[in-house]
């Protein structure tokens, strides 16, 4: 299972995650966040990495010439888009990226028009994410999904589900959605940007637990 870890700030963090298990590591491109890296400190995390690890990086309201930028100078490999942006708009920045980089698409869930929305996605991006609606935040929320109203949602690309996971949630959160992958940021943090690195090898044990069970 895709395991991305997200809001990494610092390249101790980010060894130490990506040696416990984590599949993707995540970098908060958007200047309001407390979660925010410069792609100076993006590309100091990439380069430190003893190991070649997706490195995405997550954009809201800014444009497609700035999002080709930062992808470039922090050195990412993938990017997310966690805001309204169009489906023209992830078509525009495909043709603006260099080949084969991966679009994620970010719905933040409102209700049950949010999933159809996201359908509609999935024939232009590569990957959906799921994370949880709130009404003064992007991202980073801490507030899961209803993971109930999850459970017949099967889109035809790939997808991550988000939105306050923890090691304590995840494994009743995964007996009832059945997504391509998982992804966590505040779950795992002790302050926002400082991830807890006890954490997240909990939630790596709970994970194998889970496999065992399968
Ligand atoms: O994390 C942020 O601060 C953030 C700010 C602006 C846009 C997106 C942001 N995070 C995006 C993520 O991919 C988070 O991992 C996702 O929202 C889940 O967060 P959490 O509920 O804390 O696990």
């Amino acid at each position: 299972m895709r395991v991305k870890i997200c809001g990494i700030t610092t390249p101790l963090q980010a060894e130490a995650i990506a040696n416990l298990g984590a599949t993707d590591l995540g970098f908060i491109c958007v200047p309001t966040s407390p979660r925010y890296v410069t792609p100076d400190q993006i590309r100091t995390v990439v380069q430190h990495l003893s190991r070649s690890i997706p490195c995405i990086g997550v954009f809201a309201n800014t444009t497609i010439d700035k999002i080709c930028q930062v992808f470039r100078e922090g050195n990412l490999t993938a990017v997310q888009l966690h805001s309204h942006e169009s489906p023209e708009f992830c078509q525009q920045l495909r043709a603006s990226l260099p080949t084969g980089v991966e679009i994620i698409k970010a719905i933040r869930v409102k209700n049950a028009a949010a999933l159809a929305q996201a359908e509609i996605y999935a024939e232009v991006v590569d990957t959906l994410l799921l994370d949880a609606y709130h009404p003064g935040q992007l991202g980073g929320t801490g507030q899961p999904l209803d993971w109930a109203a999850l459970q017949q949602f099967s889109p035809k690309c790939p997808w991550l589900l988000a939105g306050g996971l923890t090691p304590d949630n995840i494994l009743d959160a995964l007996k009832q959605v059945n997504p391509t992958g998982i992804d966590l940021s505040s779950g795992v943090e002790r302050s926002p940007g400082d991830k807890d690195l006890t954490k997240v090898a909990r939630l790596f044990e709970q994970l194998q637990q889970l496999s065992l069970l399968k």
